[in-house]
């Protein structure tokens, strides 16, 4: 691992400042502890003596954290302009966090000395002096982000190279440039950079917002252009369009750049990490980042398909298990052969010797999704598709005689469906009523108690999960609708679609397939 590369994620800090984001001190240890586990360098925990949370975080983490990798950073401004750096209560309460690591927020452009902070260049000068030398004094690192560093270079190309010589002779171990708005480019960052390493002596390190969506970008411009310390947040999450995200960041400098920035067995933890943090923000993961979404190696295209069948490298920029993902067959109107046949092994389904049973489900599929089935969220009506194209296909699970189902709604406000079902299996006709708290339900439980004695199995199954998707071709209530059913058995998930202009009939396809598939 290089020693001297610094990570630094400040999800607890910058990427708490994400609107709808709201961290308990407990969601703040864990999400430090996961942190930890990517192996980054220094963890941002937050402003300690600004947010209560914050300083009951620090305050519970001496005791509740035992961090192996990371190094606990609590962050906070430079003094107050005009009053002395002892006198100053943020200051207190940061040095009160008692952390190894301080990170100090400094104005480094005039406009913002003059116009924000409203003092004079030297006072501001004095600040970051007074502020980084007491730290020191304290027996702290300290870290030094200078706020709008890039537009301040643009105004003027001194200041900030000032303001990071003050920090610097103060003791401060890395001058941070803040592209604080966002606004910067990776040619420009590279630019600055390179001329800012040529005017100081330091270490110099990069913080990136995303306003271009170009924060990853622009950090590894930074990087290539010789910074040292980087600084992300978990999924990207920040303020306004979010910072760069300290997993795409750390999977680039890692696999692309060559520069061992964590330990070599923390990177296929970055899945992992990644949907964890995303499930205690509350924020649903987005399938589609890269390295780490569900869909960063999910091949659709039947052409990628059948070039990945001959070697996964020709389509996949890495190994997807390098950064604890897996790749994904898609089998939709796009597929050729290939896919079929990929999406086989990944089921273990045994296609050897099947080719005309692979063209028919080619076929099929592209029939099917025209008419607005979609097999790619639904692997399992997928397999039971192709296993009935298949030699020893699976009979059915019964032989349906009818359903019916009704809603009624009671004076009193009552809601309450029932079904019933008639169902003939292995020559025995079975009829069951049962109810629900909708027609659907009412449907799932009729069918399951027909079932259940030669199956008993379907005991333990339930319904995780259903979405109804309105295909708007037809438009009004007459549309087509596609539901998707995800069914559980407590260990394992799988998902079955059902397609028809009603959605009772759509529904119970797709209930059909979730049992059928359950049996198997
Ligand atoms: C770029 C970034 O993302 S930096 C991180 C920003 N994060 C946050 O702001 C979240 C936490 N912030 C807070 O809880 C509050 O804003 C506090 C506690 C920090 C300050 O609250 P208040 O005292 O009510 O002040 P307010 O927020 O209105 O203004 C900030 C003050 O800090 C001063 N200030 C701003 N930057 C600096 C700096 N780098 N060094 C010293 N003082 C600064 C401003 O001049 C202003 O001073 P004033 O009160 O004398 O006008
Ligand atoms: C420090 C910081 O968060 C910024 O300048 O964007």
């Amino acid at each position: 691992m290089t020693t001297d590369f610094h990570v630094f994620d400040t999800t607890l800090r910058d990427g708490a400042q994400r609107e709808g984001v709201s961290y308990s001190v407990a969601d703040k240890l864990a999400v430090a502890r996961l942190m930890d586990e990517i192996g980054v360098g220094f963890i941002e925990g937050g402003w300690p003596g600004a947010l209560p949370k914050d300083t009951e975080f620090f305050a519970r983490a001496r005791t509740e954290l035992d961090l192996k990798h990371a190094q606990l950073v609590a962050f906070g401004a430079t003094r107050k302009a005009g009053v002395a750096v002892e006198d100053d209560p943020q200051v207190r309460a940061l040095l009160d966090a008692e952390t190894p690591v301080v990170c100090l927020v400094a104005k480094s452009d005039v406009r913002h000395v003059r116009e924000a902070l409203r003092t004079t260049l030297e006072e501001n000068l004095a600040m970051v002096a007074d502020t980084v030398a007491f730290f020191v004094r304290h027996g702290r690192r300290v870290f030094l982000d200078c706020e709008h560093f890039f537009d301040g270079y643009a105004a003027d190309r001194d200041y900030g190279v000032e303001v990071l010589r003050t920090a610097f002779a103060s003791g401060a171990e890395v001058g941070v440039m803040c592209d604080t708005n966002g606004g910067m480019l990776p040619m420009g960052v590279g630019r600055v950079v390179t001329e800012v390493r040529a005017r100081v002596d330091g270490k110099l390190g990069i913080h990136c917002q995303d306003d271009t969506g170009c924060a990853v970008a622009n950090s590894l411009a930074a990087v290539e252009a010789g910074v040292t310390h980087v600084q992300g947040t978990a999924n990207g999450y920040g303020e306004r369009a979010g910072n760069a995200d300290t997993f795409v960041l750390v999977a680039n400098l890692v696999t692309k750049m060559g520069l061992p920035v964590v330990p070599p067995e923390c990177l296929p933890e970055l899945q992992r990490v990644s949907h964890a943090i995303a499930e205690l923000a509350n924020i649903a993961p987005d399938e589609h980042q890269p390295f780490v979404g569900a869909s960063a190696f999910a091949h659709k295209a039947g052409l990628h398909a059948s070039a990945i069948k001959v070697s996964p490298e020709l389509y996949n920029h890495l190994d997807p298990a390098v950064v604890g993902n897996d790749m994904r067959i898609l089998v939709t109107e796009m597929a050729g052969r290939a896919s079929v046949e990929l999406k086989g092994r990944e089921l273990g389904v045994d296609l050897a010797g099947q080719g005309d049973a692979i063209g028919r489900v080619v076929d099929q599929v592209k029939v099917l999704e025209a008419d607005g089935w979609s097999f790619e969220a639904a692997d399992a009506s997928f397999e039971l598709l192709l296993r009935a194209q298949l030699p020893n296909a699976p009979s059915p699970l019964f032989e349906l005689e009818s359903y019916k189902t009704s809603v009624e709604h009671w004076g009193n406000g009552v809601v309450v469906s029932e079904a019933t079902v008639k169902v003939h299996l292995d020559g025995e006709r079975i009829i069951t009523t049962a109810e629900g708290n909708g027609p659907v339900n009412a449907l799932d439980n009729a069918l399951r108690q027909a079932l259940v004695h030669r199956h008993p199995e379907l005991a333990r199954v339930s319904l995780a999960d259903y979405k109804v998707r309105i295909l708007g071709w037809k438009g009004g209530t007459s549309a087509t609708t596609r539901v998707l059913i995800t069914t559980t058995d407590g260990e394992r998930e799988w998902t079955t679609v059902g397609v028809h202009d009603n959605i009772v009939e759509a529904s119970w396809h797709a209930l059909v397939d979730a049992l059928t598939y359950a049996a198997l």
